[in-house]
């Protein structure tokens, strides 16, 4: 018998139950006692060990987008981008990668209802035949602010608050209020998009600025999305309560449901490209500036590929609650911009699952590589990698390890250059691509959001300080807008 191949796994299982050790148990009803009426020994290994495991079986939730659902499925190169990148899901057309996918919610714990208004997420991860490459977007093609040293404060303001343990929009309010560039990202979330219809009837993004590198070394900047092929649909606000009151987990349903009966649900992935040399040019804003979006007409979808869902996954801890994506995955072809909101995610992702899933989660089966790989660190806690040989340092004589060297990993190339700072964009407009889009709704669609956007600033407590710099902001995005939202606040005397 080889051992080393008898991994724990329900293919070998027992008929009968076992310790954790294998050993056969007698009884797992009644605890080991002396006499009928006890009390229990502690000998009695296998209820302390059962009791044990059961006090270990939760792991901290994930600190933002706890509430998600994942599957696997396959992404399928449907066009030659060759001229823009030598990634290697894009090397042939017709070339299928497998990939796992977990869509969630962002701001309120694992078992929050699904129907909030809130950004969603869209992590995807492509099993490469170049290691794994993790696209970790949203829905919503901006975000809140543009720099990763204030995401902490943002996450803390949106997450329900230290006294009341409830999300409270005046702390929101308060501090977003700092940050102006959050108005474009607030007319998604306060539009009807703030509440998908069902993970599969939305579109995804990639948010920030990459770089793709062709076989040649040619840098070009790239936006990433999702278009989904079944429509997008949302649910108004008293749809929400309504399917709240039915099912607080309904796009989880949904996904499985569909899954299960063979609906699988397709996006295509479709990029935008933008000469890096042309950066400098652009009215509407920098493109290393994530709360912007390039304007199609001049920067028009170019359609690479198709993913379709084709698999629910059948165990939610092993590999729902343990899939670690990170912006920080990429793979030859693919590599960061200088966005420094990208910057900072390339740190925190990894962080964070070293402390959430251990030292060695990327040995856990559905975050390894499905390619050869091999490096010299895997020891520690968590460790399963079973490796022979004595060599565990690089460089070596006794075994022939080599690195691929650039023309396998590219670099970028472009120079950078400036003095040590700390210094936001200076090309801000934080105010016109929010005017734009509200602008670009029919009437009734408009109005909804000036009806939420003016709710939130009648919340509780909200101060009248706030409620001015906030009605000065919709009237920078929009006259008319701001206009509207100032006739439905209420103001106090707070
Ligand atoms: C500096 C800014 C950001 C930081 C520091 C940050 C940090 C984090 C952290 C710590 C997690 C939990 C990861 C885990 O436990 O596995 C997470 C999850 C996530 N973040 Fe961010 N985030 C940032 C911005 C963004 C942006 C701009 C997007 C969208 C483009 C985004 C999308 C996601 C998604 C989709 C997940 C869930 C991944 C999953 O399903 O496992 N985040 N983020």
């Amino acid at each position: 018998m080889d051992t080393e191949k008898l991994q724990p796994r329900d293919a070998f299982d027992t008929e009968h139950l076992t310790t954790n050790s294998g050993a056969p148990v007698d009884d797992s009803l009644n605890s080991l006692t002396l006499g009928e009426r006890g009390p229990v020994l502690l000998s009695d290994f296998h209820l302390v060990e059962k009791l044990a495991n059961f006090d270990r079986e939760v792991i901290p939730e994930r600190r933002v987008h706890a509430r998600g659902i994942a599957a696997k499925g396959v992404f399928i190169c449907t066009n030659d981008v060759s001229k823009y990148t030598m990634a290697d899901p894009f090397t042939e057309v017709g070339k299928r990668t497998p990939m796992a996918v977990r869509f969630s919610t962002v701001v309120h714990s694992r078992g929050s209802p699904e129907t909030l208004r809130d950004p969603r997420g869209f992590a995807t991860k492509f099993y490469t035949g170049k290691g794994n490459w993790d696209l970790v977007g949203n829905l919503e093609p901006v975000f809140f602010i543009r720099d990763a040293m204030q995401f902490p404060e943002m996450v803390h303001a949106f997450k329900p608050s230290p006294k009341t343990e409830k999300q409270e929009w005046h702390r929101i309010l308060d501090f977003l209020s700092f940050h102006p560039e959050c108005m474009h990202m607030m007319t998604w979330l306060l539009d009807d998009v703030g509440i998908p219809k069902n993970y599969t009837t939305m579109n995804g993004a990639g948010v920030h600025t990459f770089v793709m590198i062709n076989a040649a070394g040619k840098e070009t900047y790239v936006k990433f999305h999702w278009i989904s092929e079944q429509g997008e649909h949302n649910l108004l606000d008293d749809e929400a309560k309504q399917v709240a009151g039915e099912d607080f987990s309904h796009a989880t349903s949904h996904l499985i449901d569909s899954i299960e009966m063979g609906n699988y649900p397709a996006w295509r992935l479709k990029i935008q490209v933008m000469d890096p040399a042309t950066e400098l040019n652009h009215s509407w804003g920098d493109p290393l500036d994530p709360t912007k979006t390039w304007p199609e007409k001049d920067f028009p979808m170019i359609q690479v590929g198709r993913m379709v869902l084709n698999q629910n996954m059948d165990n939610q801890f092993l590999q729902t609650e343990s899939l670690a994506f990170s912006p920080g995955n990429v793979i030859p072809g693919i590599t960061f911009s200088q966005d420094k909101l990208l910057q900072g995610r390339i740190f925190s992702y990894a962080d964070t699952q070293r402390y959430r899933l251990g030292a060695n989660y990327l040995q856990i089966p559905i975050n390894a590589p499905r390619c050869p790989f091999m490096n010299r660190q895997f020891d520690g806690a968590g460790a399963t990698m079973h490796r022979k040989e004595e060599v565990n340092y690089f460089p070596s004589t006794l075994h022939n390890a080599e690195t691929v060297g650039e023309s396998h990993v590219p670099n970028v190339k472009r120079p950078v250059s400036g003095t040590q700072t700390r210094r936001a964009l200076s090309k801000q407009n934080n105010f016109g691509q929010a005017g734009e889009r509200w602008r670009s709704f029919d009437e009734p669609r408009r109005q909804r959001l000036v009806v939420r956007a003016a709710e939130k600033l009648n919340a509780p407590r909200v101060p009248r300080h706030l409620k001015n710099t906030w009605i000065e902001y919709w009237t920078k995005c929009d006259r008319d807008l701001g206009a509207r939202v100032a006739a439905l606040v209420k103001m106090s005397s707070l």
